[in-house]
């Protein structure tokens, strides 16, 4: 569709709000340092605290119903990753969600392999339909199978572009009255109004298991500011994990790298490396 002169400056102007935005909210992140409550799986709880503390924010992983209550009432904000949930895990992630309902935060939903089980499906859809304030942060297979279409994983990895799940998405913000970020070589970012591209990060960054989990985490702690749609967190990762991959020989010091780099992004270096679209 070809786009006018005057809608093309628009566009222009949008885009360097969003950066604007983007930049703003990661100085707001480092001078509050938001806690940011997550009930999160085995395999990234070390990953995601680190690259949260690298960022500016504080981590805790609390799993116990008995402090769920009281730690919603300081949190900044709920991250529910169910990468590794069982039937235990399942009642303590439902009674966080009512106790971040009942204070007003924001739940950011990870709905890590879903699709693959219909436990994590089912689990998901109960989440997603329970959280008051929700940002769905997935990759594209997830979030094509969260809406009930086909999709096409292998276990927690997706096999479907980000671009193919951008009508899931859609209908997800609307059943859910949520935000979306798809993650992928290209980021969507989704809400009711407004569809953004992003596309920064780099091919080495899915060999490291907890990427996307990471990702989930960052979003937790930009709502815990404010930012609450998933933008904020998918430029900060996608800027600094190309960076990281640029001065790694593989996953192994990518992961190390990237926590460097998470603690000294810049706004000049954002201003120079952020590829942003509005649509
Ligand atoms: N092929 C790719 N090229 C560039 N960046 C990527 C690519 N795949 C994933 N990323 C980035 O890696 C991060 C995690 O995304 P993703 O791998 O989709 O999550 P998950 O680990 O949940 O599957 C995001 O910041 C995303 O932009
Ligand atoms: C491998 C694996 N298995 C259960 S949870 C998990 C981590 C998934 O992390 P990510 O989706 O960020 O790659
Ligand atoms: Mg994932």
């Amino acid at each position: 569709m070809q786009t006018t002169q005057k809608e093309d400056t628009q566009k222009e102007s949008t885009q360097k709000e969003k950066t604007k935005l983007i930049v703003g909210a990661l100085h707001a992140l480092r001078t509050q340092k938001p806690l940011v409550v997550n009930i999160t799986n085995y395999v990234v709880m070390n990953n995601t605290a680190n690259a949260l503390l690298a960022i500016g924010a504080s981590p805790i992983m609390a799993h116990s119903r008995q402090e769920m209550a009281e730690m919603m009432s300081f949190s900044g904000a709920l991250v529910i990753n169910i990468g590794t949930l069982d039937s235990q895990w399942v009642p303590r992630m439902i009674y966080a969600i009512e106790q971040a309902n009942v204070h007003e935060k924001v739940v950011v939903l990870d709905p890590v392999g879903c699709g693959a089980s219909t436990l994590r499906t089912e689990t998901s859809r109960q989440i997603a339909a329970l959280a008051k304030h929700l940002i769905i942060r997935a990759n594209a297979s997830e979030i094509i199978a969260l809406a009930g279409e086909k999709a096409q994983s292998k276990g927690v990895d997706s096999l479907d572009s980000s671009e193919m799940a951008v009508d899931a998405a859609r209908y997800l913000t609307e059943t859910y009255h949520c935000n979306v970020v798809i993650s992928g070589e290209v980021d969507y970012i989704i809400t009711a109004d407004s569809e953004i591209t992003l596309h920064n990060g780099h091919a080495m960054m899915p060999s490291i298991t907890g990427m996307g989990c990471s990702l989930s985490a960052l979003t937790g702690a930009f709502a815990a500011i404010g930012e609450d749609s998933g933008l904020a967190a998918a430029a900060v990762l996608g800027v600094a994990g190309e960076i990281a991959a640029e001065q790694s020989a593989g996953p192994g010091s990518l992961q190390m790298n990237l926590l460097d780099v998470l603690y000294q992004l810049d706004a000049t270096t954002i201003n120079k490396r952020l590829k942003i679209t509005v649509k």
